[in-house]
């Protein structure tokens, strides 16, 4: 690796939460054991099952953890976003992959082996602390993914994503930020893309949303709110 290529590997993982209060130089000791992977789309990065032999950091695009129903169906989990870390469930307990790890998007990883990972979260209380965040962060969201499952037409199920996604005050409306794909989308709901874009279509007629491209806006939340309860479809 170049120096300019270590400066800048340097400066993507200082934004990972993780490493927040770590200095330049521990995170400099940390870069020689990295093994980096270029992933294309819908590859597979983590299978799940697969033993834990290292943590992986999201230096560049989006990955998203899923499980598989048994009839082949993808259920998604989460979306992970750049820079932040994966694979330290079985890290820490020592089980196999609890999810499969695929990317969405052309993406850059970093994987840490196993035996660093693990002194880097003893040895580094600040790490360790920031892991705690992460992992009760992991657990609010599971809870919301639980509660958006159980709404029974998938009308609500998209509007209770919009809603949770973050937001963002513009002129035109709430902004909605990282607003994922419809293929995302429909894997975090649980219906099919056909039934995410009628949605979204039948939102943005009765006022509800815009939409220009990728982008949506929220125009009415309270209406939003009122289409999560009512469970139209
Ligand atoms: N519900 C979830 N939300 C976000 N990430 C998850 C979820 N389930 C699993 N993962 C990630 O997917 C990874 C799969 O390998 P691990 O179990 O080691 O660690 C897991 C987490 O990093």
């Amino acid at each position: 690796m170049t120096e300019k290529e270590q400066r800048l590997v340097l400066g993507l993982l200082a934004q990972c939460s993780l490493f927040q209060e770590l200095s330049e130089e521990r995170l400099q000791r940390i870069l020689p054991l990295l093994k980096f992977r270029q992933v294309q789309r819908e590859e597979t990065v983590l299978g799940m099952g697969d033993p834990s032999d290292a943590m992986g950091f999201l230096l560049k695009g989006q990955l998203k953890a899923v499980a598989y129903s048994s009839s082949g169906k993808e259920i998604g989990f989460s979306l992970i976003r750049a820079v932040s870390h994966f694979g330290e469930l079985s890290l820490i307990d020592g089980q196999p992959r609890s999810a499969a790890v695929l990317a969405v998007e052309p993406s850059l990883v970093a994987f840490l082996p196993r035996k660093p990972a693990l002194e880097l979260m003893i040895n580094e209380p600040s790490v360790s602390a920031r892991m705690m965040v992460a992992l009760t962060q992991l657990v609010r969201r599971c809870n919301q993914q639980i509660m958006l499952l159980g709404y029974q037409q998938a009308h609500s199920r998209v509007c209770a994503l919009l809603l949770r996604s973050r937001h963002e005050e513009t002129p035109d409306g709430l902004k909605v930020l990282d607003f994922p794909s419809q293929r995302e989308v429909a894997s975090l709901t649980n219906t099919s893309r056909e039934t995410v874009s009628r949605v979204l279509g039948q939102l943005q007629e009765s006022g509800v949303i815009s939409k220009k491209g990728r982008s949506v806006w929220i125009l009415d939340l309270p209406k939003l709110e009122k289409r999560v309860l009512e469970g139209r479809d």
